[in-house]
């Protein structure tokens, strides 16, 4: 679905922010694209829908570069950005003038999610709050059913109960045929969301590897007593004790923690995995 071979990318001249970067991502997942503040997920983000051009190397997504925003692309292509600018008309009238770009936007979804988000149709978008608005574009790029979803700090601005409501409903949600890639610092809020994870650093992408690649290779565990293990590859301190990343050398599997994995990734912790 998506190629992207030795991209560089920086807003100023001769300093780039995306370093000769390469992977790829295929369709039918869910990626956490993880990184602190700042360093330069979004702009990935737009680099990958065509807002931005690349300054050196190449992005192809399902065969199209992206900068051309042709017709076909932007149809099958929906990025949710962090600030969501949005005209002053009712949920009902959005829906009704641009649902039309978007060949495969499925209605009966749209008014599901949006009762789920409890949103209400007669609603003006200007009127309602940040996390409302929020939920309501989570709401319609969902509905496009896009190939491509990309989605900038999507819970920024959810409260507890619309987070839940937001895992529920991208589950449920995404085909076989789509990509979803979720950029976020709010690594906790990935847990049990995503099954690929993309890690950003210093410009280079630092660490790419499938959920179950990382259950079959790491264990994490709470424990009092660190000595007891000698496979500790990564821990950190708290009130009871220890969190940690084991070496999994029994074939056991564990609920991976993301916080405590992207922590590891970012503190250079050698997985060798
Ligand atoms: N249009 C722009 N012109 C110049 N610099 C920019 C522009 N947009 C972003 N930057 C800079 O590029 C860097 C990366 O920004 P970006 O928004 O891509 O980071 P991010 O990883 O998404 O951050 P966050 O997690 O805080 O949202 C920042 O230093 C930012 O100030």
């Amino acid at each position: 679905m998506i190629t992207i071979n030795n991209l560089s990318f920086g807003y100023k001249k001769q300093q780039y922010l995306v370093n000769d970067i390469s992977c790829s991502l295929r369709a039918g997942n869910i990626v956490g694209l993880l990184g602190k503040n700042g360093v330069g997920k979004s702009t990935l983000l737009r680099l990958i829908s065509g807002l931005l051009n690349v300054k050196e190397g190449v992005i192809s997504v399902n065969g199209q570069i992206p900068f051309k925003r042709t017709p076909d692309f932007l149809s099958d292509v929906f990025l949710v950005s962090d600030d969501t600018f949005l005209p002053s008309i009712k949920i009902s009238d959005y829906i009704k003038v641009y649902a039309p770009f978007y060949p495969s936007f499925d209605f009966d979804k749209m008014n599901q999610i949006l009762q789920e988000f409890e949103l209400p149709n007669n609603q003006r978008l200007d009127k309602i709050s940040y996390g409302q608005q929020k939920k309501f574009v989570i709401a319609f790029a969902l509905s496009t059913n896009c190939k491509l979803i990309l989605l900038d700090e999507p819970t920024n601005g959810l409260d507890i109960p619309s987070k839940s409501v937001f895992k529920k409903v991208m589950i449920r949600s995404i085909e076989s045929n789509q990509l979803v890639i979720i950029s976020t610092h709010q690594v906790k809020d990935m847990d049990t969301l995503v099954d690929k994870i993309v890690v950003f650093e210093d410009g280079k992408i630092v660490f790419d590897k499938d959920l179950f690649q990382i259950s079959e290779q790491l264990v994490f565990i709470k424990t009092q007593n660190l000595e007891e293990n000698n496979e500790v590859l990564y821990f950190e301190k708290h009130l009871a004790g220890y969190n940690a990343i084991l070496k999994n050398t029994t074939n056991e599997e564990t609920t991976i923690d993301m916080e405590l994995l992207f922590n590891a990734i970012i503190n250079k912790t050698n997985f060798n995995i």
